[in-house]
């Protein structure tokens, strides 16, 4: 079943149009990588699917679940983001509040969705063990500072997730930590959206990280899809020469190390 629906999707700033006609799905519970350079325009459509971004106009259709959001009311799609839809960004210390404990800031959707406080500060604490955080019924009430990057992107996860929403945006959740740490808290989403059978739309510039994580590859490029495939396929037999360079320059174990890197400027020499 198709949980979120993303057909023809236009969107501009002023007279400049950036997304030109995306069309993208993500089946419930599977997860879908949008992978593409910067400035392909990955996050303008991620943005897009909530419209965080109020300079942005759009056109097309998004819908999830047969309810279309373009066009919606605001107090609609407020009631969409958070328990339909969780986001995480990229840097997770603008995304907490400094001033308030960690814990208070992942009970809060459950509290305000009329959860018990007792209630919400235990599902909160099992799900900040399940993130790996140890100790985590002392650290509820530490603050965001007291935590190291990738702790605090387990805090941003954490909040994206506790109301149990069925997609989930990730827009490059990794790309702002250690080398060490990324690997580590991808396979957590990984893991907590399969337990959940959560939806995630996976916003990555690193084809690297696609392969162990997503269901499904869309390749963005210009504003434009160029390729949609299953992943496994996507890496087999990449149809768009664009996808060929994207792969080229992902390094591989089972590559021979003699083989060098394809440099961006000749990925976009044969993609043209
Ligand atoms: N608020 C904005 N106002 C005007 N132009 C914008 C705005 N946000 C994004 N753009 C433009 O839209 C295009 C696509 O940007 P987008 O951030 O989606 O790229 P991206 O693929 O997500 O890259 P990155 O990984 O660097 O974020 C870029 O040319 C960018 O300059």
């Amino acid at each position: 079943m198709t949980l979120l629906e993303i057909r023809d999707l236009k969107v501009s700033y002023g007279e400049r149009e950036v997304v030109h006609g995306v069309n993208l799905s993500v089946g419930a519970g599977c997860r879908t990588a949008l992978v593409g350079e910067s400035g392909s325009g990955k996050s303008v459509t991620a943005r897009a699917v909530l419209q965080l971004d109020v300079a942005a106009s759009l056109s097309g259709s998004v819908s999830l679940k047969g309810q279309e959001l373009v066009g919606a009311k605001a107090s609609e799609l407020r009631s969409v983001r958070g328990s339909r839809v969780g986001l995480v960004f990229q840097d997770p210390l603008t995304s907490l509040n400094p001033v308030m404990t960690i814990g208070w800031q992942i009970m809060q959707p459950l509290v305000i969705r009329g959860v018990k406080k007792k209630e919400a500060r235990e599902r909160g604490i099992a799900l900040l063990a399940r993130l790996g955080v140890k100790d985590a019924s002392r650290r509820f009430d530490d603050y965001p500072h007291q935590f190291s990057g990738g702790m605090r992107q387990r805090v941003v996860i954490a909040i994206a997730v506790i109301a149990e929403p069925e997609l989930l945006i990730a827009d490059e959740p990794t790309t702002a930590l250690d080398v060490r740490v990324q690997a580590q808290v991808l396979d957590l989403l990984h893991e907590v959206a399969v337990e959940r059978g959560m939806a995630v739309l996976l916003i990555t510039h690193d084809l690297g990280v696609v392969a162990g994580f997503a269901d499904d590859v869309v390749v963005m490029r210009h504003g434009r899809i160029v390729e949609t495939a299953p992943v496994a396929q996507l890496f087999a037999d990449p149809q768009h020469p664009y996808t060929k360079g994207l792969l080229g320059a992902v390094p591989r174990l089972d590559r021979d190390p003699a083989q060098r890197l394809v440099s961006v400027e000749e990925i976009e020499a044969v993609a043209g």
